[in-house]
């Protein structure tokens, strides 16, 4: 098992939404980072995020200029997935689709030195059956990081059935180093918080569906009745409406019906209007 003090190359599978996020704050924290995606375009966007996030918190002197280009110096992009064979630590952040997990840590298993921590950031699926595609069960761990990656202080650490003792208290310190605060959960459908999450998106969409109030009046309601920061379609807008879509599929399977998708979610999502990433989803953006 790498000791947390002699990481220095992290690996971040996936360039989108959270794998440009968790690339950016680990560069930022000193880590030299390599972040891989399946094309070029696609690394491109990811660094095109990165470079958007960090002008903003430059711009509201969070960070320094210098600081900001030391932390950009030090991400490298790549498509090739023998890049990652230096990297002391990974953190996987492909889409939340099983098999294609269970694909990438195969390769990982292949690519990766022994000991190395294997993180997934996946937000519904079993750490175990994700686990179970490498030799190498026993260091892998859930490290479920929230959107935006580089604002959102909590970090979900998810416990497999296999993971070891030092794997998870490696993650607590990865996690602490990059100045996050973690809690813990058994690897069980939707961990502590989507499995919470979920089903009041879900449930905030079919008010919507179902003519209980517009959708301005929901995300007041529950900002001004529940002392929230967003409402459920705002929030919903700004995760994905694929990904809420994908997550509540995979909650339903396991937990039945009460996880059922709302029919306005997936006709949204069918129409590809995904929320903020694609400029329309219960709101327009700009
Ligand atoms: N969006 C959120 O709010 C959020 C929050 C917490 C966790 N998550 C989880 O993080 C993960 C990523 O979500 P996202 O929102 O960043 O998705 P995204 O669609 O923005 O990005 C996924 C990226 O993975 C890439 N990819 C697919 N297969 C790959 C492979 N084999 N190798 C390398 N890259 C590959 C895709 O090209 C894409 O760029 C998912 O597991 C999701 O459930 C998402």
């Amino acid at each position: 098992m790498s000791d947390i003090g002699e990481i220095q190359t992290v690996a971040v599978v996936g360039a989108g939404t959270m794998g440009s996020g968790i690339a950016q704050v680990a560069a930022t924290h000193g880590y030299d980072v390599v972040m891989r995606d399946v094309a070029e375009d696609l690394v491109t966007e990811g660094f095109e995020a990165i470079d958007d996030s960090l002008s903003r918190l430059v711009a509201n002197d969070t960070l320094t200029e210098s600081e900001s280009t030391a932390a950009r110096e030090r991400i490298t992009g790549t498509t090739d997935l023998d890049d990652l064979a230096d990297a002391d630590l990974v953190v996987e952040a492909v889409v939340e689709d099983v098999e294609v997990k269970r694909s990438v840590f195969s390769d990982l298993d292949e690519v990766c030195r022994s000991g190395v921590v294997l993180a997934t950031n996946t937000s519904t699926i079993s750490i175990t059956t994700i686990a179970s595609a490498t030799t190498r069960p026993e260091h892998v761990v859930g490290l479920h990081f929230m959107n935006p990656v580089p604002l959102m202080k909590g970090v979900e650490l998810v416990v497999g059935e296999r993971t070891a003792e030092a794997t998870v208290e490696a993650a607590h310190e990865f996690a602490a180093s990059l100045d996050k605060e973690t809690w813990e959960s058994d690897d069980k459908p939707g961990f502590v918080t989507n499995r919470i999450l979920m089903p009041w998106l879900n449930e905030g969409i079919r008010a919507y569906d179902e003519g209980v109030a517009t959708k301005d009046d929901i995300d007041r309601g529950m900002k001004l009745g529940t002392n929230v920061p967003m409402g459920p379609l705002e929030l919903a807008d700004h995760i994905g409406l694929d990904v809420v879509l994908d997550a509540t599929e995979t909650l339903h399977e396991q937990l039945g019906d009460r996880y059922q998708p709302a029919y306005l979610l997936r006709r949204k999502v069918e129409a590809g209007h995904l929320g903020k990433k694609s400029g329309n989803g219960f709101y327009e953006y700009e």
